[in-house]
């Protein structure tokens, strides 16, 4: 028997933003929509398909939809496709759109026009955004609209992404979609994936051509200070000079600029502890939010800081264009490992966190260059070990100014990351060996030009993290130091009982089991039981030990710190260290690396290696310590 497919999608006109990588859709999208998502300067930073509604002024809402960006309709690699299969309705639960605004970068017409052009061959009514207007006005670059309207045969509206007041115009054409434009346009709509052509692509070299020589812009005109810089930043030798400079300054910014808001943090932490344990009598409710819920979240938020530096340099460093001329300058480093410059991006995106990492690879159009970088983009630092790696560096690495002022912490943080990314290094250079991949790939990448961080673009980014991790405290944390505190604390300890009433709670019979797994690698009873909750989220191993330490030690509030510094030895620390560079302590992460793969092949093979690596770097990390005496 012969089943149809029936589809259903959300009802209401639907608007598509389309357009080359870079060219400001994102920026539209949210403007228009009031949305916040990732904006950046560098192509590929939307690699999915993200919904938004726009108001009319009668109440009619239109769905909007920012797409990834594309050079053209033949697809190269997955985030492309997301965007081509969308105009051509075959996107899985989306209709076609009704319309699509085409995004175009007034300062590159020539490649924004070709894609105009495919698009609107497709029969889809088409109204063209002429963005980042104000960039080419400051470069002297002026542009007809209305003669390049005629010559296109569409609509042309003048935006700017970078200002509320931007998409004036884009909002009057959208509050005008009225029937009239619909029907008009609507009739030609009958696109066929087979109609394309590549020839139609070569006549649309020509076209383009002559709208830009009767829009008198034949000339091309590169931004000087583009070039300028680029001539110091893409040296082989200043650029790479200056790259390990930027890292190494942040670095060192993370621990020292963050030093008095901790402290302050870690202050009220106390005091609130004090003050509700002052409140309370002794009891279950009093070791509940004292020991439980104060001495945990706040063991992890004390963190804030040090995560807000590190993403202001992040996001200084993406809005400013300098991050694909990083990927530029490493491409021959990662070369040598089978790795591209193209998976710089994603991996640099997994500094911030592994997930939108393992998204961003469907920017790379080659499958094994993209499984390659899957697999080693939990490898990176995320921020989520930030709290860890603070902890340790914190109670185990005096303060203290080395090789003519660098502080000694910040170098201990550089020396964790860059362990990552040598690491990463190494399972790439050995999955090489595996496979018969040897040629080597030219990198073909974007270039954008410099401009300074939007200012609200830099907030709003920052907003955003401090929002995901208060998130994180507020959910995941929350729940599994609740979960933690409950095991610690039941059953109590029996009459007679000579330890401290932890160890004969679940958490310390549990953890004393775990720890014959590892004791051979320096870990006591009480960091084994805390790594349980932690392979939700790696943070939660901050929480658990907060909370497992107040109740052994009866203190109210007591910092995390200045306990574990006295109880381990150092050997133990660095193990501890190790095992976070390499331990996949995020299931999240897992469930990603399965729904980007289609499986759940890779999600294990990638757990399981990670774990085997962690093991055994903290072995080889404990033994030498302890050989060394410490
Ligand atoms: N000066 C100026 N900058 C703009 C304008 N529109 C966007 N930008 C900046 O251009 C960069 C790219 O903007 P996005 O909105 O991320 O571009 P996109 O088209 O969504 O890029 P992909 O998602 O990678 O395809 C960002 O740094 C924006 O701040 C504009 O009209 N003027
Ligand atoms: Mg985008």
């Amino acid at each position: 028997m012969n089943q149809s497919n029936i589809q259903f999608y959300p009802s209401g006109t639907l608007v598509a933003l389309v357009g080359n990588p870079n060219c400001g859709k994102t920026a539209l999208f949210n403007l228009l929509t009031g949305s916040r998502q990732k904006v950046a300067n560098y192509a590929g930073v939307t690699v999915e398909r993200k919904e938004g509604a726009y108001l009319q002024p009668d109440g009619k809402k239109l769905r909007i939809l920012d797409l990834p960006g594309t050079y053209s309709l033949y697809p190269r690699s997955p985030d492309e496709k997301v965007t081509c299969d969308v105009l051509a309705g075959k996107a899985k639960g989306e209709k076609r759109p009704d319309y699509v605004v085409c995004v175009v970068s007034a300062t590159n017409l020539r490649r924004g026009l070709r894609l105009v052009l495919s698009v609107k061959r497709m029969g889809l009514p088409v109204v063209v955004a002429l963005n980042m207007t104000d960039v080419a006005q400051r470069r002297g670059i002026k542009i007809d609209e209305a003669l390049l309207s005629t010559e296109l045969g569409l609509p042309v509206v003048s935006t700017v992404g970078v200002k509320t007041e931007g998409v004036k115009k884009l909002e009057h054409f959208l509050n005008d979609l009225t029937a009239k434009h619909m029907s008009e346009n609507m009739a030609v709509n009958t696109y066929n994936a087979s109609d394309k052509t590549e020839t139609d692509g070569i006549g649309d070299h020509a076209t383009v051509r002559t709208i830009l020589n009767n829009l008198g812009l034949n000339e091309t005109t590169p931004h000087q200070l583009t070039e300028k810089l680029d001539s110091l930043f893409l040296n082989p030798i200043w650029g790479s000079l200056i790259l390990a400079t930027i890292l190494f300054m942040v670095f060192q910014a993370v621990f020292s600029w963050a030093e008095l808001p901790m402290g302050l943090i870690e202050t009220m932490t106390a005091g609130l502890g004090e003050w509700v344990g002052s409140l309370l009598p002794d009891g279950i409710i009093r070791s509940f939010l004292v020991d439980g819920l104060i001495a945990g979240l706040g063991g992890v938020v004390v963190f804030l800081p040090q995560i807000v530096i590190l993403f202001f340099f992040i996001l200084l460093l993406e809005e400013s264009g300098y991050l694909p001329r990083a990927a530029l300058l490493l491409d021959r480093l990662m070369g040598s490992v089978g790795l591209s410059g193209r998976s710089f991006i994603p991996l640099l995106s997994s500094f911030a966190c592994a997930i939108p990492g393992i998204m961003a690879a469907r920017t790379i159009p080659n499958p094994r260059d993209r499984l390659v970088t899957i697999l080693i983009a939990p490898l990176m630092t995320c921020s989520a070990r930030l709290p860890v790696y603070a902890l340790l560096i914190g109670a185990f690495i005096p303060e203290k100014q080395v090789w003519g002022g660098f502080e000694q912490q910040g170098i201990a943080l550089f020396v964790l990351y860059f362990a990552g990314i040598l690491g990463a290094f190494a399972v790439a250079w050995v999955l090489k060996r595996f496979g018969n991949h040897q040629h080597m790939r030219t990198l073909m990448m974007e270039l954008p030009d410099y401009h300074w961080p939007n200012v609200r673009n830099l907030l709003i980014g920052l907003w955003q993290r401090v929002d995901i991790f208060m998130r994180r405290v507020g959910g995941i944390i929350l729940t599994l130091t609740i979960v933690m505190w409950f095991l610690a604390s039941f059953p109590s300890a029996p009459d007679g009982a000579v330890g401290a009433p932890i160890e004969y709670s679940f958490a310390g019979t549990l953890g004393r089991w775990l720890n014959v797994l590892f004791a051979p690698i320096g870990f006591n009873w009480q960091i084994s039981i805390a790594l349980i909750p932690g392979l939700a989220a790696r943070e939660v191993l901050v929480s658990a030990l907060a909370t497992v330490y107040a109740l052994s030690s009866g203190d109210d509030g007591g910092a995390l710190m200045p306990i574990i510094a006295s109880q381990w030895s150092t050997a133990t620390a660095l193990s501890l260290l190790a095992w976070f560079v390499f331990a996949p302590q995020c299931l999240s992460t897992i469930a990603t690396i399965k729904r980007e793969t289609g499986g759940w092949k890779m999600a294990l093979i990638t757990a399981g290696y990670l774990f085997a690596l962690a093991y055994l770097a903290s072995f080889v990390t404990y033994r030498v310590a302890l050989s060394l005496g410490l």
